[in-house]
C-alpha cells in the first residue's frame, strides 16, 4: 500500500558508483512504480565524475543494464528519469562543494517544495564516511530549521571495534543516532524478517525455542561466486567482516533474541545489543578450536572452472585472506545456555544458499529399532530458508505403511512465494522506503555494531598474528574439513544439501 511520504531529496554520494547503479536507482525506481514515491521527490546524485543531469540520467536509467523497466511504459521511466538530478563535487568536502551542494538543494528545494527534507546516503569509499557528515554540517545541512535530515551509512561500518567506535563518535557529533541509518541487506530480506514473526507471532514455537529442546543451531551462508573482480576490496576484508560481523551475526540476533515487548525499533533494537552482549567471548586461546579460516584454490563450482582466490585481480600471491570462515560459539543466557551455536560462510562453495537450521533433541528414549534414514532416531530439524526457495521445511519422522515400526524422515514444507502473488520488495527497495518513513528498525544501531565488533575482534587478532593455520579449500566444495570437526560430540552436523530445492525436492544429507 503506497505511503504518504513527507516530500523530499534523497542525495546519494557516490552516484557514480556501482551500487547506485546496481542497486539504489532500480530500487528507488520500484518505489516510483510502487506509487510509494511522494510528487514532490527528487534523486540528486553528487560525485566527481563530470555529468549532467541528462549524462546522469543516461548513465542509472537509461544505459544501465541493471535498471529493469519491468511493466512500467517508456512514458513511466521518463517520467522517473526526471526526478533525477546531480551535482558534481570537486572532493567531497571542500568548501566550494558544500557551498554548491546547499545552493543546489535550495534551489530543488524551492522548486518542489520539498521542505527542507534531506536523506544524505553516504555510497562511497568507507574513508569517506567521517568526511562527509562534517562537511554537511558545516553547511548546516545536518539540522534544517523547517525538516528533517536523515544519513544512511552503507557497509562497512568499521574495520574493528576500535574503528567503529570512532566513526560512531565522529558521526553521531554532528547527527542525532536516530537520524543516522547503519544498512545492512540483510536486514532488508523478508525472510530474515519473517524469523521474528515465525518465532513471536506462533505459540508453539516459543516453549521449544530453548536449552530444554534446541540440540544445536546452525547457520550457513554460502556461495558459488568467488572474489571475481572484486579482489582489491575483499582482500582488506575477508569473509569474517564481509559477511559474519554483519550480516550473519543480524541473522543470528533474529533467531536468538528474547522477545521485544513491542514489535518498533527500540524494543526490538535493545533485545539485539543484549543479544550480543550475551555471546561468550572467543578468546585468542579459543580461536583454534572453535574458529576455522579457510581460503579457496583452483576448482570447478556450478559456475564453471574457477581461478584460486591467490590468482584472482587485485589478490597477493602471497593472500592469508580468509574467503571461508565456519565457526562454533556459544549464548551466554538463560535461554541458550549450553547449546552450540554454528555459523559458516564462504565463496565458491557448491551452492548459492543461506539457510537457519534448528536441530531439536532427540527423544529420550529410541524405542523404535528400525530407522530408514539414521540408525538411533530421526532428526527433528526446522530448516528456514532465507534464500532461494524462502519458506521453511519441518522435519520428523513418520511409520513407513506396513509390518513392524520402521521410520522415516518426512518433511512439512512451506514456502514463502505461496504467501503473496505480488513481487516480494527486494531489500534495498524495502530499507529506502524505511528511511524514507523515518521507520529505523531494519537499520543496525551504533551500539550493537560495536558489540558485534567486540565478539570478532580477538578472532581478528589471532588470525592478524598467524597464531593459527589458514586451510585451503577447493572452490567447489563445501570448504575445508577442518570445520566438521568444530562438531565433534555435538551431534547433526553440518547440512550440507546438494541441490537447491529449485533444482530437486529433497536435500540429501552428507
Ligand atoms: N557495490 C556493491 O555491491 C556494494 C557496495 N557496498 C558499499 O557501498 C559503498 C559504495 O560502493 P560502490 O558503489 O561499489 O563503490 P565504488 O568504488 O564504485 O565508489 C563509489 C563512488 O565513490 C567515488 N570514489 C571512488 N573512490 C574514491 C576515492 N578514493 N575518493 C573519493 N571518491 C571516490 C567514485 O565516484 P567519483 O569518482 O565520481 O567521485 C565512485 O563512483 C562502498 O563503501 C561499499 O563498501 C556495500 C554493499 C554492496
Ligand atoms: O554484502 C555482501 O553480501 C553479498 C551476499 O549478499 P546476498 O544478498 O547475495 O546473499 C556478498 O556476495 C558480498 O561479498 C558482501 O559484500
Amino acid at each position: 500500500m503506497p505511503n504518504n511520504l513527507d516530500p523530499h531529496v534523497l542525495v546519494i554520494f557516490g552516484a557514480s558508483g556501482d551500487l547506485a547503479q546496481r542497486k539504489l536507482v532500480p530500487a528507488v525506481f520500484d518505489l516510483f512504480r510502487g506509487g510509494y514515491l511522494p510528487k514532490n521527490f527528487a534523486l540528486l546524485g553528487a560525485s566527481r565524475t563530470d555529468f549532467t543531469d541528462e549524462a546522469f540520467r543516461d548513465k542509472v536509467v537509461f544505459n544501465n543494464e541493471h535498471f529493469d523497466q519491468k511493466d512500467a511504459t517508456d512514458e513511466q521511466v521518463k517520467e522517473f528519469s526526471e526526478m533525477l538530478f546531480y551535482q558534481d563535487l570537486a572532493s567531497y568536502d571542500s568548501e566550494k562543494d558544500i557551498k554548491a551542494l546547499a545552493a543546489r538543494l535550495k534551489k530543488l528545494d524551492k522548486e518542489l517544495k520539498v521542505g527542507q527534507n534531506y536523506i544524505f546516503y553516504l555510497s562511497t569509499p568507507p574513508k569517506l564516511y567521517s568526511t562527509i557528515p562534517a562537511a554537511l554540517a558545516k553547511a548546516g545541512l545536518n539540522e534544517t530549521k523547517e525538516g528533517w535530515a536523515r544519513l544512511i551509512v552503507e557497509k562497512p561500518f568499521g574495520y574493528d571495534e576500535e574503528s567503529a567506535v570512532k566513526l560512531n563518535r565522529d558521526i553521531q557529533t554532528h547527527f542525532e543516532e536516530n537520524s543516522i541509518y547503519r544498512i545492512d541487506h540483510y536486514l532488508g530480506k523478508e525472510t530474515v524478517q519473517n524469523l521474528l514473526v515465525t518465532r513471536f507471532a506462533n505459540g508453539f514455537f516459543e516453549p521449544l525455542w530453548n536449552r530444554n529442546y534446541v540440540q544445536s543451531v546452525q547457520i550457513t551462508a554460502s556461495e558459488t561466486v568467488g572474489v571475481g573482480s572484486r579482489g582489491g576490496y575483499y582482500d582488506e576484508s575477508g569473509a569474517m567482516r564481509d559477511m559474519v560481523q554483519n550480516h550473519l551475526l543480524q541473522v543470528l540476533a533474529h533467531v536468538a533474541m528474547e522477545p521485544p515487548i513491542r514489535a518498533d525499533a527500540h524494543s526490538i533494537r535493545n533485545e539485539k545489543l543484549k543479544l550480543f552482549q550475551s555471546l561468550r567471548p572467543i578468546t585468542r586461546k579459543d580461536v583454534k578450536n572453535q574458529v576455522i579460516r579457510g581460503q579457496y584454490t583452483a576448482g570447478v563450482t556450478e559456475k564453471g572452472k574457477e581461478i584460486a582466490y591467490r590468482d584472482a585481480p587485485g589478490v597477493p600471491d602471497d593472500s592469508k585472506t580468509e574467503t571461508y570462515v565456519g565457526m562454533k560459539f556459544f549464548i551466554d543466557n538463560w535461554r541458550w545456555a549450553g547449546v552450540p551455536f554454528f555459523v559458516r560462510t564462504g565463496k565458491c562453495l557448491p551452492l548459492k544458499l543461506t539457510e537457519v537450521v534448528i536441530t531439536f533433541k532427540n527423544p529420550p528414549q529410541a524405542i523404535f529399532s528400525e530407522y530408514d534414514d539414521y540408525a538411533m532416531s530421526c532428526d527433528n530439524q526446522l530448516i528456514i530458508r532465507i534464500q532461494p526457495d524462502e519458506g521453511m521445511a519441518l522435519e520428523f519422522g513418520m511409520k513407513v505403511p506396513g509390518e513392524g515400526f520402521r521410520v522415516k524422515n518426512v518433511d512439512m514444507d512451506f514456502f514463502y512465494r505461496d504467501l503473496t502473488k505480488n513481487d516480494v520488495p527486494a531489500a534495498y527497495t524495502r530499507l529506502l522506503l524505511d528511511c524514507m518513513k523515518g521507520e529505523p528498525t531494519l537499520y543496525a544501531r551504533g551500539d550493537s555494531v560495536e558489540a558485534a565488533w567486540a565478539f570478532i575482534d580477538p578472532i581478528l587478532e589471532a588470525w592478524k598474528n598467524d597464531e593459527v593455520p589458514i586451510y585451503s579449500y577447493p572452490a567447489g566444495s563445501w570448504g575445508p574439513l577442518q570445520a566438521d570437526a568444530l562438531w565433534i560430540g555435538e551431534g547433526a552436523g553440518w547440512r550440507n544439501p546438494t541441490a537447491t530445492l529449485t533444482d530437486k525436492k529433497h536435500y540429501t544429507k552428507q
